[in-house]
């Protein structure tokens, strides 16, 4: 397996495209099971969980062709001839889960394999399930798998929400959008990556209203077509990207990058003395003149702080003057980085849910592994910091979620590289 490794090297200029977010197109790859009409996404990224969804959709029966170097997935689901996903698929990326609702919706069946908790966190699907059954869905449970029916159709429903889950708010709108009657979701979640399978949806035909508030409205409708759509800038991407000349100092400009998908994080990075700008091209970045100043930061569902820019977040306050507190309310166990952040000498405290991080002077390269995608990334950011030499194994959690970060990083001025071999 590959590492990367990276030198701390000083600061860096120039600028970073972003690419389209894996977290909107693994909702909307599966919702060309509703339609039987072609469905073709652009601004795809390029990325080890897309063809984990690629692969899953195809082994339904789907036809999944990724064109202009994977840029631009041409989707249909016209010979869909199997509707079971199997464990062997799912267990590999949680987002497989969003195949249920638009099968159940579109054939009345489906059997999905229960994705099983990870690293992060136990990540139960109970909601997802709920709003089904709340649509008339009958589920059963059995040998690890969700068999779910709807012979007769799916309803529209009112559905509230206990907490606000992405994944379950994805699941339950591409199934109302074929139900009978009119599907109220309330506590939805407002991720842009939401706005976006609606506005997706929308073209597909679809009647939905509110995307973006936590309240939304869908009327059910008998079919819907085939459409043109491009995948959302990733914010995730953005705000990795945007941490990188704020640890290492420099200016760099994110292209494509856009405020209002990371408000509440540059708002923090501006408390942290980094200053973000808008350029007509994306976000520009740079340290302001003084240290990096500590700030609390508590993880919320959008439009609050991301939990998945908290381990890299994280990173940057290891060098802060003074302590932050990091307050983790999403996930039960995102903090696997502190400890390997510590081998790289950060001054961190767990408990629970919150980490205390004490900044210290300067970081020291080490070998150093992460179990997780955004817990990686964090990893190398600190090396971007770090005297010497960070060796990052498992590079395959990295994989998933960034295109080619060694390119992307080298071509603004980092010492990184990606080591072909054991990891
Ligand atoms: C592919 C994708 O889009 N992944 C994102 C999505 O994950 P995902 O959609 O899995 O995350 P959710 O928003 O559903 O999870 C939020 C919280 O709700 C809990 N929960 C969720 C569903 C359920 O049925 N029961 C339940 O208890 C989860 O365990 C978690 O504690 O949103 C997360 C929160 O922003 C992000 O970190 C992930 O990157
Ligand atoms: C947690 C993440 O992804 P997933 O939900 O696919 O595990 C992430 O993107 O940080």
């Amino acid at each position: 397996m590959d590492r990367i490794v990276v030198r701390g090297n000083g600061p860096l200029s120039g600028q970073i495209p972003i690419a389209g977010a894996k977290n909107a197109c693994l909702a909307l790859m599966p919702a060309t099971l509703l339609s039987d009409e072609p469905l073709t996404l652009t601004n795809a990224p390029r990325l080890s969980d897309i063809r984990t969804m690629t692969t899953l959709l195809q082994s339904l029966g789907a036809e999944v062709q990724a064109l202009n170097e994977g840029r631009v997935l041409a989707l249909s689901s016209h010979g869909l001839n199997n509707h079971t996903a199997d464990y062997d698929i799912v267990r590999k990326m949680r987002a497989s889960i969003l195949v249920l609702g638009p099968m159940l919706a579109r054939d009345g069946r489906a059997i999905v394999s229960l994705p099983g908790g990870c690293a992060i966190g136990a990540r139960p699907v109970d909601l997802h399930l709920k709003a089904l059954e709340a649509m008339g869905a009958e589920l059963e449970l059995r040998d690890g798998y969700v068999h779910a029916a709807a012979p007769g159709g799916l309803k529209g429903a009112v559905i509230e929400f206990p907490l606000v889950s992405v994944g379950a708010t994805e699941n339950a709108l591409m199934a109302a959008t074929l139900a009978k009657g009119t599907t109220v979701l309330r506590n939805a979640a407002r991720e842009p990556e939401i706005v976006d399978l609606a506005r997706c949806l929308r073209k597909m035909g679809a009647r939905i209203e509110g995307e973006g508030t936590s309240e939304i409205t869908i009327e059910g409708v008998d079919r819907l077509h085939g459409a043109t759509h491009p995948v959302v800038t990733d914010r995730i991407e953005l705000g990795t990207y945007m941490l990188a000349p704020a640890i290492a100092g420099g200016e760099v400009e994110l292209m494509g990058g856009r405020m209002d998908l990371v408000a509440a994080f540059a708002e923090k990075l501006d408390a942290a003395g980094v200053t973000v700008t808008e350029t007509d091209r994306g976000l520009k970045v740079a340290r302001q003149g003084g240290p990096i100043r500590a700030v609390d930061v508590r993880t919320e569902p959008f439009p609050g702080f991301p939990t998945d820019l908290q381990a890299q977040m994280m990173a940057l306050l290891c060098l802060a003057e003074g302590t932050s507190v990091l307050e983790e309310t999403i996930f039960e166990n995102r903090f696997m980085h502190a400890p390997e952040l510590m081998r790289m000498g950060a001054r961190i405290d767990v408990h629970g849910g919150t980490a205390r991080v004490t900044g210290v002077q300067r970081l020291k390269g080490a070998p150093v592994m992460a179990t997780d995608l955004r817990a990686s990334v964090s990893l190398i950011l600190a090396g971007l910091a770090a005297e010497g030499e960070t060796v990052v194994s498992r590079v395959y959690h990295l994989d998933r979620g960034y295109e080619r970060v060694e390119e992307k990083l080298g071509n603004v001025g980092a010492h990184i590289e990606r080591v072909k071999g054991d990891g």
